[in-house]
């Protein structure tokens, strides 16, 4: 049961759920990890040897506790940590779509930007340059039309490259304004002192900031019960 795990992020409505029906075929069920409220797909296919298990996230616009959707979403990506987690932004939207993306840079190491609906955007005459955003954003960026099924062999091949570390990912980190950043330089010490590595410190000391108290209690609930933070 080696099986590494994908999650799945967009915002709504951008093709998460084709690309993972593409990918998974019949072999999904609704998954049943700790601390889950909103049903979850979670499906099984393998690449070159290797077997992968994906997890279906809800669409949302962003990641902070504004929903249980959001807090589902978040969650899955801070405590259950997936070995890498693939945006999927809507080609035709993109510059709106990679609100979330960043967001979800800051959460994690190893993403894959995954744009979809890359057929509509040639429709609609819009061209992106995948290898700029990638030197921008620091992870790979494939394009992708889910629903036509085409660049799905390159995604693939990038899913096993990124997992096994021969593509590196440094994904960029927002800089915020400068009173921001001398209070994040103040209270990251103190979140690392206590989370260690379990956490992205950078991301839970924005949060602070923020005054998130949603995900104050549910860091409260795993910390105390020692579950979901090792
Ligand atoms: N033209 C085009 N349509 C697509 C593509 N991928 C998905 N769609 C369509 O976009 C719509 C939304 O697709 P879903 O897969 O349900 O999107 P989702 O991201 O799972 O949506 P939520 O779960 O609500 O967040 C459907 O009508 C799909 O058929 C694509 O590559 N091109
Ligand atoms: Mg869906």
């Amino acid at each position: 049961m080696n099986q590494i795990r994908i999650a799945l992020a967009g915002n709504p409505n951008t093709g998460k759920s084709t690309l993972f029906n593409t990918l998974t075929g019949l072999k999904q069920h609704t998954g049943n990890w700790a601390g889950k409220t909103v049903d979850i797909k979670e499906g099984a296919f393998v690449h070159k040897g290797k077997s992968y298990n994906m997890i279906d996230l809800p669409g949302t616009y962003s990641l902070f506790s504004n929903s249980l959707d959001e807090e589902t979403a978040r969650n899955f990506i801070v405590f259950e940590k997936p070995e890498l987690t693939i945006v999927v932004p809507d080609a035709t939207a993109l510059e709106r779509n990679l609100n979330l993306a960043l967001q979800v840079l800051e959460l994690t190491e190893k993403v894959i930007v995954c744009i979809n609906l890359m057929d509509e955007a040639e429709k609609m005459g819009i061209r992106i340059n995948e290898k700029i955003l990638m030197r921008r954003l620091g992870v790979p960026v494939i394009k992708i039309s889910a629903r036509n099924k085409t660049g799905l062999p390159l995604l693939l091949d990038t899913i096993e490259r990124v997992v096994t570390g021969v593509i590196p990912c440094s994904p960029v980190k927002v800089q915020y304004d400068d009173e921001t950043e001398q209070k994040l330089e103040y209270l990251l010490p103190m979140v690392q002192k206590v989370f260690g590595n379990n956490v992205p410190a950078r991301w839970l000391s924005l949060r602070l900031l923020d005054g998130d108290e949603k995900l104050l209690e549910e860091l409260k609930d795993r910390h105390l019960s020692k579950e979901g933070l090792n």
